[in-house]
């Protein structure tokens, strides 16, 4: 699990801080107090920590040794003073620390809270640097790292394309106006957009410093999210970084949202539309069948009459794990609303579907809900279409034939 690291000298200062991030947090938290409890904890931890919050005069390294050495290690640093000090500030910024603040209690609580977020969050995905200039590339490579977000890097249109196809962690491009090759960073952007809307990716146009203002403004028009004009101050580049990743991630919840089933966390029947969409395309192409299964929960009503909701919601959640734990990663599995659920699996006889069913049927019998002294009985139906049609919706009206039969002929059956 990765950890926030906190190194404080100050016992109730330490405290105080542990107890703000707590409130805000579920990361989990370690502390240090001094220069040597620094060095012993890094010597063995450093693989977990996503960011360090560090107060710069600390004890047994009053002249920001501690800095350079979580540098050293390549942690992410946020660092503290009790006053704010220019000098520091300078100094830091040059040793690439990516935030440096002031200590007071629920200061720029907002702020750091953001940054942290955004530390761990950039842990999971990458940048791409686009740049003619490898001295530039390496350079902001590293501001890039103290930030904690990794980075590949391209000096021309064609290895960006082709990086970009390979990688799908890349979230966020830099694109300077001067690349190599043919074409400039505006048009470059305007090709990448083609491919990769702004719902998945986003750009960040460079521009040189004492260029017309008007090629940034042509960076937005050809579909940048917001461009940066050299030399810039570090704290600049973060935030506006921060600022392109935060939307698109806000993006990307909703599109999640927008498909996800919010009590069983499995996908929904608009996702059942769009996905099986590819399954359909693939199988008709390369002539094999799919395998559409409903399935739904047998006496559901009594379950919810008896017990009541909760435990109906429980229930629910109790199929869909088995559901999940039954099939591969790539297999879709949709709970299509109240208590009926869907899955497709591609390229199979239909006797290993029928036993793949047959075997989901028989682990829901045996898998009795439990909870609270509460044990519930447990059966479905399961109407199963093998075959391929143009789309989904006539499957699905095939293969719901089957479950009617099921339910007509006792429940707890499947029916091919
Ligand atoms: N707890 C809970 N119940 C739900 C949810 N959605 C639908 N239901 C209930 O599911 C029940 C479905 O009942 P019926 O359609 O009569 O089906 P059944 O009782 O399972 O009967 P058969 O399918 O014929 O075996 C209803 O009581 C709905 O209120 C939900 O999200 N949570």
């Amino acid at each position: 699990m990765k950890k926030i690291l906190l190194i404080e000298d100050n016992p109730q200062l330490l405290k105080n801080k542990i107890e703000e991030l707590r409130k805000n947090f579920t990361y989990s938290i370690d502390s240090v107090e001094n220069f040597e409890q620094l060095q012993e904890y890094l010597a063995i931890n450093k693989e977990n920590v996503f960011i360090a919050l560090l107060d710069y005069f600390l004890d047994g390294a009053m002249e920001g040794q501690s800095v350079d050495l979580l540098l050293e290690h390549k942690i992410p640093t946020i660092v503290y003073t009790q006053e704010y000090s220019a000098e520091i500030r300078e100094i830091l910024l040059d040793k690439c620390v990516f935030e440096y603040l002031i200590k007071k209690p629920n200061s720029d609580l907002l702020y750091s809270t953001r940054l942290i977020e955004r530390v761990y969050k950039n842990s999971f995905i990458k940048a791409l640097i686009v740049d003619g200039s490898e001295t530039f590339r390496n350079k902001l490579a590293k501001n890039l790292k103290q930030f904690g977000l990794d980075s590949l890097q391209s000096s021309d249109a064609k290895t960006t394309l082709e990086l970009l196809k390979t990688h799908a962690d890349i979230q966020l491009v830099l694109i300077d106006l001067d690349i190599s090759g043919d074409i400039q960073g505006v048009e470059l952007v305007e090709d990448i957009r083609e491919q990769f809307p702004s719902t998945m990716l986003g750009i960040l146009g460079i521009t040189p410093h004492g260029y017309n203002s008007q090629l940034s403004i042509e960076f937005l028009k050809k579909g940048a999210n917001d461009f940066i004009t050299k030399p810039f101050v570090k704290e600049q580049l973060n935030l506006r970084i921060m600022q392109v990743l935060e939307v698109l991630d806000t993006i990307k919840e909703k599109n999640i949202e927008a498909i996800i089933d919010p009590l069983t966390q499995l996908k929904n029947r608009r996702a059942l539309e769009t996905e099986s969409k590819q399954m359909i395309q693939s199988a008709l192409i390369s002539n094999s069948r799919l395998s559409v299964a409903m399935i739904d929960i047998d006496h559901f009503k009594q379950v919810n009459d008896t017990y009541g909701h909760i435990i109906g919601d429980d229930v629910l959640r109790l199929i869909s794990q088995i559901l999940k734990s039954n099939f591969r990663k790539k297999d879709l599995i949709t709970r299509n609303g109240g208590e009926e659920f869907c899955v497709v699996l591609d390229d199979l006889s239909l006797k290993k579907a029928i036993d793949l069913f047959e075997n989901l049927r028989q682990k829901i019998e045996s898998t009795p809900y439990e909870n609270e002294g509460v044990k519930i009985n447990i059966t479905v139906s399961i109407g199963l279409f093998h075959g391929i049609q143009n789309d989904i919706t006539s499957m699905l009206i095939l293969a719901d034939e089957k479950l009617y039969m099921a339910k007509n002929n006792g429940r707890n059956k499947l029916v091919s």
